[in-house]
């Protein structure tokens, strides 16, 4: 410990070893004698706490004294993944905490294995918000991520007979080191009630809202460190409290109940995440949810904002609010609610400044995943919001007359409200209305926006219309996930790479030369190898590390299309049985997932793949060339586990279903090779590594809508297609199910009359892209260089290359060197 080094930032193996030890003591209150893992691992995140520390508070303290331009990132969900490892390798001390480790005779993986990860989001948009919040910090752009700090997240699943079974998410039992609740950040919101109108001290009318009911928000931070730089952004959780969390009135009256019935109301709020990557209409609490850290937010930027002395007019100056689809879009009226009834603003400025403030992202085009609540719910709720909503409308629609006389269709297909049935408000259309900036998440999604979903919208103000193809994480999918793989690029493009993701061409030589293909090979094996451990520890299957380990990992949606691989496998078993002769490569096919609880189809297809996994691998004839498994509890934890053991990425849902993917970046990152339809960020991922390198199949997009509308009947292909026919047919005599005909009979069914993913259609495309597949990858060297020009040419979906696009192109937002 040299004399000079603090012994609460020190990064030298003593310092760490030194505060290892104090904080197991000072702060978990244990000795090493009886200290377990966990308590262990809670001294250690203490510790790089401590480290983290210094960084946050220089970082806010510059960017407040240079009144830094700020993009605040509002997110109903993050999946931000386990915290420890990805703070070492930001702070650059994964090795010495590693030997720190070592000291007290502990191992630092088994310590970071020690952590409940912050399951608060279902999938992919809320990935995507913890990957820009990485990119963000490390690319020195001020930023605060807003959202809501479930008490229960993504529930865990555990697999029961095949069944998914959802088992609650306590992540917070064993408290969270990783955040610091701010109880002096806190801000009341208000809830039903009724609105009046009166005169203020200038005879204008003004109006107050009177709530039935507040309930108080409350910030919990975390650190959201860069990586390679001092900068440390924050990432602000809202979690709700009652206003009052004693009723001693209801007491004293032997009420005792009553007497914490506002408390336990309140936080229920923010108990738990909704589970369903489709939204469900009408569920007041998920309204609620939103409005709550919307509001919460809102007033704290104004708070911000105010406490440096600007004036309001400054506002979208200093702030830019980021909607991460529609789920916080009620912040367009909030932020007129705050600016006309708290600030007292005129409403043509109001709405000047709103406008300039928000910009959208839409990140779905299933119609029915467009959140819309009904009027009565918003009045019931959100009185004084739905009348500022309706008076928008009214301005707005007044615009849309005023350029397309005569159309009263468009105007009626744009109203906020949708008055074709019982009257709802839009929130996808609020959101285009209230923002500057409407952007979808992969070039063929977004185009596919302007022309269907959003068609109106991009015939008013096409200009507001971008695209902003996603992006992954180098750090989180790459370095953290893969560190054998990333030493190899590292030594091979230079340590540079994981902040400037294009530097891995340089690995692109190497490719066409055979040196370090036995290197390339031996990393992906160990990879593999350590995953069949891993399998073998949590379903008792035992996989040949060997095989081709050919990976789908995903929700489990219909549009995703688990059934048609399973249809492939179905075939491919039965093609063996037949011919035990067949020369195909032995796979291993690994399925990951969680389904929404109240998507029955999709619990469906999960029994599915378990059952036809029980057939297979107990059956002799196909023993050593096919295994199915099903990885339980598929989060970021268990996907650093299996992107880097992947040979195959399964990205094969329906052309103009799927927005992006961004499992699709994460297995290309770490070499894997994509089998896959032109849809959403497929598209890019084979223009960039080379339609050589890419297993293409399937219909188009616009090949799909043309066989929509000439009308499609599933039944012709299952009768013209004898490979497909006895696939179904095993299906629905029940050789998957000892001998029960009506467990898949609801799936056989839709398939055959309806197929509103058209499996059917591409079928037979797939398996013979499968069969491209097989002899490809039994000629291990050209596998290896595909695998490796993959790797080379996927530096463009890095979160910091779409980050930046942001920062040009809609934030405006410029980078702030903090100083040590
Ligand atoms: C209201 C319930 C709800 C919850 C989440 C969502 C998300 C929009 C669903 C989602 O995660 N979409 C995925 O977003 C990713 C990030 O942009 C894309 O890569 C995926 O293609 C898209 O399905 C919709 C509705």
């Amino acid at each position: 410990l040299t004399e000079h080094e603090p012994t609460r930032t020190g990064l030298s193996v003593d310092a760490l070893h030194r505060a290892l030890l104090d904080n197991l003591f000072y702060v978990v209150g244990r000795f090493p004698a009886v200290a377990t893992r966990q308590d262990y691992y809670r001294a250690l995140a203490f510790t790089v706490r401590d480290r983290l520390l210094h960084r946050w508070l220089r970082t806010v303290q510059t960017y407040k004294e240079e009144r830094s331009r700020t993009v605040c990132y509002l997110s109903a969900e993050y999946l931000p993944g386990p915290q420890l490892g990805h703070n070492l390798l930001a702070l650059g001390i994964f090795d010495n905490t590693r030997e720190a480790v070592r000291r007290v005779g502990l191992e630092l993986d088994d310590l970071i294995e020690e952590e409940a990860e912050p399951g608060l989001g279902n999938g992919g948009l809320g990935r995507l918000a913890a990957c820009y919040l990485d990119s963000l910090a490390t690319l020195q752009r001020p930023a605060i991520g807003y959202g809501l700090r479930y008490e229960f997240g993504i529930f865990r699943q555990r697999i029961d007979n095949g069944w998914q079974v959802e088992v609650s998410d306590s992540w917070l039992r064993d408290g969270n080191p990783w955040e610091l609740r701010r109880p002096h950040i806190a801000f009341e919101i208000g809830l039903g009630g009724h609105t009046e109108r009166y005169l203020d001290h200038h005879g204008h009318t003004r109006v107050r809202w009177v709530p039935g009911e507040t309930i108080r928000g409350v910030a919990h931070d975390t650190a959201i460190p860069g990586y390679g730089v001092f900068n440390s952004n924050l990432l602000r959780l809202w979690a709700a409290e009652a206003t009052e969390s004693f009723d001693f009135g209801s007491f004293n009256a032997g009420d005792y109940q009553g007497a914490v019935r506002r408390k336990i109301r309140s936080e229920t709020i923010s108990r738990v995440l909704y589970p369903n990557d489709e939204p469900e209409t009408g569920k007041r609490l998920r309204l609620i949810q939103g409005y709550l850290f919307v509001s919460c937010s809102l007033q704290d930027m104004l708070r911000i904002h105010l406490a440096g002395g600007e004036g309001l007019d400054r506002f979208p100056q200093r702030f830019v609010v980021q909607l991460n689809d529609t789920h916080p879009a009620i912040a367009v009226a909030e932020l007129m609610r705050l600016l006309l009834d708290k600030h007292g603003m005129e409403w043509e400025s109001a709405w000047d400044l709103t406008r300039r403030t928000f910009a959208y992202t839409n990140h779905t085009l299933l119609p029915e995943a467009l959140e819309k609540w009904s009027l009565t719910l918003f009045e019931e709720t959100l009185p004084r919001h739905l009348e500022i909503i309706l008076e928008i409308n009214q301005y707005f629609l007044d615009e849309v007359r005023m350029r397309f006389p005569h159309d009263e269709a468009l105007t009626t297909r744009l109203s906020l409200i949708d008055e074709t049935g019982p009257r709802y408000v839009r929130m996808a259309h609020l959101a285009c209305v209230g923002s500057f900036s409407i952007n979808g998440v992969a070039r063929l999604h977004t185009a596919l926006l302007a022309d269907t979903v959003l068609r109106d919208f991009h015939t008013l103000w096409p200009e507001r219309f971008n695209n902003k193809t996603n992006g992954i994480s180098p750090r989180r999918f790459g370095n953290l996930s893969n560190p054998d793989l990333c030493a190899l690029l590292s030594r091979v493009a230079g340590p540079g790479w994981a902040a400037d993701a294009e530097r891995l061409r340089l690995l692109e030589p190497h490719a066409h030369r055979r040196e370090i293909y036995p290197e390339w090979r031996r990393i992906k094996l160990e990879r593999k190898r350590a995953l069949a451990r891993y399998v073998a520890d949590q379903t008792g299957i035992v996989v040949d590390p060997e095989s081709m380990f050919d990976i789908q990992v995903k929700r489990i949606h219909e549009y995703k299309r688990q059934h048609l691989n399973v249809l492939h496998i179905i075939a491919l078993y039965s093609r063996i049985k037949m011919d035990p002769t067949l020369d195909a490569a032995p796979r291993t096919f690994v399925f990951g997932g969680k389904a929404a609880p109240g998507y029955k189809m999709a619990k469906l297809i999960i029994k599915l793949i378990h059952s036809v996994g029980e057939v297979v691998n107990r059956d002799p004839a196909v023993r050593d060339r096919l295994r199915v498994v099903f990885v339980p509890d598929f989060n970021v934890k268990v996907a650093q586990r299996i992107y880097p053991a992947a040979d195959l990425s399964e990205q094969i849902s329906l052309a103009g279903m799927e927005a992006s993917g961004t499992g699709n970046m994460k297995f290309a990152l770490n070499g894997a090779l994509t089998i896959g339809t032109l849809d959403g960020a497929n598209v890019e991922i084979r223009e960039e590594v080379g339609a050589e390198n890419f297993f293409l199949f399937g219909l188009t997009s616009a090949e799909v809508q043309a066989r929509k509308r000439s009308g499609y009947c599933p039944y012709d292909c299952y009768r013209e297609n004898p490979v497909l026919r006895e696939a179904i047919d095993l299906l629905a005599d029940g050789l998957f199910s000892h001998g029960d005909r009506a467990l898949f009979r609801p799936l056989v069914d839709h398939l055959l009359q309806q197929d509103d993913y058209m499996l059917l259609a591409d079928f037979q495309s797939y398996i013979d892209c499968q069969d491209r597949v097989d002899r490809a990858f039994r000629d291990a060297d050209s596998w290896t260089r595909m695998s490796m020009l993959n790797v080379a040419r996927i530096g463009r979906f890095s979160s910091d290359r779409v980050v930046q696009e942001y920062c040009r192109e809609i934030w405006r937002l410029e980078p702030v060197t903090i100083r040590p």
